[in-house]
């Protein structure tokens, strides 16, 4: 199955709760393979959303597919696809890990062979504690354990919600690199929800932002090849009209009192920078316009509600 296969969609989802819109006209679409992170202030709608995308409550408006089934026609079918930990997982403390693993294995609609607990083991490194009680594991192995319940039945798409709450800097580190060996080797969707930006950029392939429930932007993080991604590029130089004149063929975007703003593929600087040194033109700073991610980010949770 190729990579591009889209697991999840949702399209125009409405969320209206006693009047008030709560997710407003949210589309967005999650590929196997990846880890999609899904960003918004605290109170934005992600639990929200998550709760819809798991058939737990209704949609008011729009449709969510899980591996092309509607959640609103075929839900037990739909959900089936999906593995999820929404609040923290119901687990028996006094049980080994494995003993758990069983206990849930027995009560799931799909059976799960012992074939597939020992690899669920393996993917999620419990290898080592899973014979031993889960009241000795740490918060973040009994995460894992937990993850390793949402997987057993072979789900496409895997939703955490907020998964980090609670742990340690190290706790996330582990987090982070098993969810992407998971994505990868089990080839799902992994949907991440967060409210903390630097945790989701460490985590994810593509994020989606969203804010009092709606969509706000997309983005790639990881693996992005920047190559031929146009940007602005200011340029200041001593001689703007001269400036205009040779860099006209890239493409001008605007002249100002001494700078001149062309839009460049990276490869494409030192070749401008040379045509204008050869015309005798100083240049002061060439700066390439990016808004970063965490500036928007910022900018959206200005006001300190997080
Ligand atoms: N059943 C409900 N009735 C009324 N309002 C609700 C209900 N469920 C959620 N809301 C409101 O919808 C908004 C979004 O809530 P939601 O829990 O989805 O946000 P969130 O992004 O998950 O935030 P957090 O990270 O704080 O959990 C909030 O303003 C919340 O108060």
């Amino acid at each position: 199955m190729s990579n591009d296969h889209i697991v999840v969609q949702l399209e125009h989802v409405s969320k209206v709760i006693g009047g008030k819109t709560i997710i407003d006209d949210l589309s967005f679409a999650v590929k196997r393979g990846e880890v999609y992170g899904f960003l918004g202030p605290n109170g934005s709608g992600k639990t929200t959303t998550i709760r819809m995308m798991l058939g737990l409550i209704s949609m008011t408006k729009g449709e969510i597919f899980i591996e092309g089934h509607s959640i609103k026609k075929e839900r037990a079918k739909a959900v089936s696809y999906v593995g999820a930990i929404v609040e923290n997982p119901e687990l028996y403390k006094y049980m080994t890990g494995y003993k758990n693993l069983i206990h849930f294995a027995r009560m799931s609609a799909t059976p799960v062979s012992e074939e597939r607990i020992k690899e669920i083991v393996k993917i999620v490194d419990l290898e080592r504690a899973i014979h031993d009680k889960v009241k000795t594991y740490s918060l973040g192995m009994r995460q894992r354990l937990g993850i390793a319940q949402a997987l057993l039945h072979h789900p496409s798409i895997l939703i955490l919600d907020e998964p980090t709450n609670g742990l340690d800097p190290a706790g996330i580190h582990e987090l982070r690199d098993y969810l992407r060996k998971l994505a990868v080797e089990e080839n799902i969707a992994v949907v991440v929800s967060s409210h903390l930006l630097a945790e989701i950029e460490l985590m994810c392939d593509r994020v989606v932002i969203i804010q009092n429930g709606q969509y706000v932007d997309e983005r790639t993080i990881k693996g992005v090849d920047t190559t031929h991604q146009k940007l602005p590029v200011v340029i200041e130089v001593d001689d703007r009209v001269l400036a205009k004149q040779l860099l006209e063929p890239y493409g001008i975007l605007s002249v100002d009192l001494n700078t001149v703003t062309v839009e460049l593929e990276k490869g494409q600087v030192p070749d401008v920078i040379h045509v204008l040194v050869q015309n005798n033109i100083r240049i002061y700073q060439v700066n390439t316009k990016k808004e970063s991610l965490e500036d928007m980010f910022l900018s959206l949770t200005q006001g300190g509600n997080q």
